[in-house]
């Protein structure tokens, strides 16, 4: 199977007026299609900086990057990036805020807006299509986003702390219905996430970086039982209390290196 992302031995230097920071260093990395992992490590570990090369936003200073068989050169329609803030436009209704990745893409068909409705419908936001996002709960509008980014039929997902805003409640509903949505339609995603728990429930792998620089500590196979079940029962399966103390021991390392 081709791997639907491969990063080989990306190194980025953030380099400003006054100084150059190495940011990632030597960073390989390869996502099966379908696969859901997660990017977990300490603050400034270099998370965003690898979703913003994968998704062509950077381009970096070492090594490469292949999205589905291709050298990443620039944003491509085939990955979505969904981020902590829903960045909706406000004098836009949901049903054009909706549209317009494809229309950005100039993709906009007579059939785009029923079958951005039959998404937003799935997302329990049938009624919202006339709405303004003021109009909108914080939940209600991260899945106006979602619905945005599944417009454009993206096979690889960027998913940058898209719950870190929500309240617990709100947060454990959109894990649920995020990795059902995405394993329906065979969806490849990279999650980055602070949240340990949430990095285990929704995942297939979950990576651990360290950081100065930003380098791979370790990867861990999340074990089929908590893979088969939705993220919010995924916390009450056996192995789950084991796998996030093994993780948690060794971001407590890593935070004393
Ligand atoms: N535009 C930039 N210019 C200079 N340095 C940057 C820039 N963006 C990020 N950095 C630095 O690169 C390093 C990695 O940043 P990055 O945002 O990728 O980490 P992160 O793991 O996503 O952080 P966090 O968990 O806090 O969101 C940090 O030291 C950060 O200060």
């Amino acid at each position: 199977m081709v791997p639907v992302v491969e990063l080989n031995d990306i190194t980025h230097v953030y380099v400003t007026d006054r100084e150059a920071s190495l940011a990632v260093e030597g960073i390989d990395l390869s996502v099966e299609p379908g696969e859901f992992i997660s990017l977990v490590g300490p603050s400034g570990c270099g998370k965003t900086t690898i979703l913003s090369v994968i998704a062509g936003l950077l381009q970096p200073t070492k090594g490469t990057a292949i999205v589905n068989g291709k050298q990443v050169s620039g944003p491509s329609p085939e990955v979505g990036y969904m981020l902590q803030q829903d960045y909706l436009f406000p004098w836009r209704t949901i049903m054009d805020n909706a549209l317009i990745g494809l229309e950005l893409t100039e993709r906009l068909n007579p059939d785009s807006r029923s079958e951005v409705q039959s998404l937003l419908k799935e997302m329990g936001l049938g009624g919202s299509g006339p709405l303004y996002p003021s109009q909108l709960s914080g939940g209600m509008r991260q899945r106006v986003a979602l619905v945005r980014t599944l417009a454009t039929d993206p096979g690889l997902l960027l998913l940058d702390e898209p719950f870190s805003a929500l309240d617990y409640q709100t947060k454990l509903q959109l894990e649920d219905l995020i990795v059902e949505t995405l394993k329906e339609r065979g969806k490849t995603a990279i999650l980055v996430t602070h949240d340990l728990s949430e990095a285990i429930a929704m995942s297939d792998r979950v990576v651990l970086l360290n950081r100065n620089p930003g380098r791979i500590h370790r990867m861990f196979d999340v074990p089929g039982n908590i893979r088969a079940v939705q993220p919010f029962y995924a916390r009450k399966e056996p192995g789950f209390n084991e796998l996030f103390h093994e993780i948690w021991g060794e971001m407590q390392r890593i935070g004393k290196e």
